[in-house]
């Protein structure tokens, strides 16, 4: 194994919060014929990652493979209502599926349908954050797929290799899993050129690794290794690190997190907090002040706690949920920056409150324990 492979097993096998996807190749024999066994050994190994401390969420297509064969039918549609209306049909048997295979286990799960709106618009952004993330707290596996009867056009992801690294990026995980029906990216596609070697380690996507990755190998997956590569862009960018492994292989999940050579690796370019905390710190414009107490203040300082509104003194400036603010000492002193939680307006109601009074002072509106969560917070001394 080279240095750079050996650095990126490292950190899959450090990996705390982890995004599995699974592509209809792995979870169906063909249209409509389902791979159940697969289905079980993939939900024992996700509840076993579960078990070992690990977050775990579940990027999973397979709706309209499910769906063809509810309708008897062997071909996908062409036509997008039918693809939707198949999808639609599957949607619900697949999560039957896993709902009773998790209940075996004794775990929960729980569907989240999201599309490319709930990544782009900030608002859609932060309720989904927090819905996964509250899911996850629970202990729940979510098991997640793109809203295939909304999605159409310009809200539509389209493939679930990108929908899943847009899921990475969404909950800071520290690794995406792709399960598919080959061992990992080769120099070319197998199935036309069957000297092809596999890859181990791709540390950056240039124009070659792009030309050696092509289409959909069998009639059940869309988009084959380029969606993989895009979201493999995606998911390096955001500070996870990608891996590419062979679903059909028993125990494979174990194997990638115990930081062996399976599959083919992209290496974080970074990692996730410290990314987005350099580019909330000098890559945001910064839209309010707030001042805050002096235990405040410490706490901040002291344990990088969250800013919570009882420690808030004053708010300055004119802004929206979501923008960017510096929170000072009374003697005007950055402490911090991060991304509010609340508008101003509303934020002046807040100050000075404890939290437990939000939900009569906020009736009907959405409430967020903390004004800074402090993962969206870079202190600045
Ligand atoms: N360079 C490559 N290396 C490996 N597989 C490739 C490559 N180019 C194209 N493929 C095809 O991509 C397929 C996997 O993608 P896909 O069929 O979409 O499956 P999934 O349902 O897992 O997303 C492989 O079976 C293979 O035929
Ligand atoms: N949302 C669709 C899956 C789309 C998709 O990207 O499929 P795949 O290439 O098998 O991961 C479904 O559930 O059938």
């Amino acid at each position: 194994m080279e240095e750079q492979e050996r650095a990126a097993r490292a950190e899959l096998a450090a990996a705390r919060r982890i995004v599995v996807k699974v592509g209809t190749s792995t979870l169906a024999y063909g249209p409509g014929r389902m791979n159940l066994r697969r289905i079980e050994h993939l939900v024992r190994e996700l509840v076993d990652i579960s078990n070992a401390g690990r977050e775990v969420i579940l990027v999973s297509s397979g709706a309209i493979a499910a769906g063809l064969g509810r309708l008897g039918r062997a071909e996908k549609p062409s036509s997008i209502p039918e693809k939707q209306a198949v999808a639609a049909i599957g949607q619900g048997m697949l999560m039957h599926i896993y709902e009773k295979l998790f209940a075996e286990y004794g775990r929960t799960t729980a569907q989240v349908l999201l599309t490319k709106e709930n990544a782009v618009r900030h608002n859609q952004y932060i309720h989904s954050r927090q819905a996964l993330l509250a899911l996850l707290a629970m202990g729940v596996i979510p098991v997640v797929n793109e809203n295939d009867a909304v999605a159409v056009d310009e809200i539509k992801i389209g493939d679930n290799d990108t929908l899943s690294a847009t899921v990475a990026t969404l909950v800071d995980a520290d690794a995406l899993i792709i399960l598919s029906d080959i061992e990992g990216l080769y120099t070319a596609n197998p199935q036309t050129h069957p000297d092809a070697q596999l890859i181990g380690v791709v540390p950056e996507i240039t124009p070659e690794v792009e030309r050696r990755a092509g289409g959909a190998g069998s009639s059940l997956g869309t988009g084959g290794m380029s969606t993989k590569i895009e979201a493999a862009k995606i998911a390096m960018n955001a500070g996870a690190t990608m891996v590419i492994a062979p679903g059909g292989h028993a125990g494979v999940l174990a194997r990638v997190l115990a930081g062996e050579a399976v599959g083919t690796v992209f290496p974080a370019k970074e990692s996730h907090l410290r990314l987005r905390k350099s580019w909330l710190a000098f890559g945001k414009r910064i839209e309010g002040d707030l001042c805050v107490d002096r235990g405040c203040e410490q706490a901040m300082r002291a344990h990088g706690s969250s800013l919570l509104a009882a420690g808030i003194t004053s708010c300055e400036g004119d802004f929206a949920a979501g923008s960017t603010v510096r929170v000072l000492t009374e003697a005007g002193q950055e402490i911090a920056r991060g991304t509010v939680n609340y508008d101003a307006c509303v934020l002046r109601q807040l100050i000075g409150r404890q939290t437990s009074e939000f939900p009569t002072l906020l009736a009907g509106q959405d409430i967020h324990e903390e004004v800074i969560h402090r993962d969206n917070m870079v202190l600045m001394v």
